[in-house]
């Protein structure tokens, strides 16, 4: 069984979204190439909607990173783990709490497990920026995904259960 304790995430990374709100609504920027390394830079977007409580993952991927942005509506908890074996941060977890009243993006490279709930009494939107094409170019290839989600004695998916029922 793998043994998880918090900490920071090798190559994790948690960059806050500026509103610029004025009296016709509010405005922001999602990403920007002048501050992402090249090999991050998102090859295209996509938007979901997750009801109030649901959970979406874990899972992880091969090759992809994924770059989250929560700016509301909603609010969820984010929760990484390091499956690098050769990572020096192998087995760490971080949980973070990312949505309207945090608005933030979250860069998460390959090999971390990843899964977020949304835990709004509304639900909660948010896009994803990722590296690499969903199915690659013409949607010809596999889909680049290790879903723990799939087997419920999975140790990603026992620990983000557990967790969820010691939360007060
Ligand atoms: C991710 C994706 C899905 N789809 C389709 C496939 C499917 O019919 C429907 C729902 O997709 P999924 O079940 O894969 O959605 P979901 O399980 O929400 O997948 C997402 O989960 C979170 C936790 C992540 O980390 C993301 O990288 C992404 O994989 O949308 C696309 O057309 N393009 C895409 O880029």
């Amino acid at each position: 069984m793998l043994e998880f304790r918090d900490g920071p995430i090798q190559g994790v990374i948690v960059t806050p979204i500026r509103k610029f709100a004025d009296e016709r609504g509010w405005l922001a920027e999602v990403f920007r190439h002048d501050q992402l390394e090249a090999d991050y830079h998102p090859a295209m977007c996509y938007v979901s909607v997750t009801l109030p409580g649901v959970l979406r993952g874990p899972h992880e991927h091969a090759d992809q990173a994924d770059l989250f942005s929560w700016m509301g509506p909603g609010e969820f908890l984010v929760t990484l783990w390091d499956n690098r074996p050769d990572s020096p941060t192998y087995l760490n977890r971080m949980e973070l709490t990312l949505g309207a009243g945090n608005p933030g993006s979250l860069l998460v490279p390959r090999g971390v497990v990843h899964c977020y709930r949304c835990t709004s009494e509304e639900p909660g939107l948010v896009l994803n920026s990722p590296n690499r094409l969903f199915k690659g170019p013409g949607r010809t290839f596999p889909v680049d995904e290790i879903r723990h989600e799939a087997d419920p004695a999975n140790p990603f998916v026992l620990d983000e259960a557990a967790r969820r029922n010691a939360a007060p």
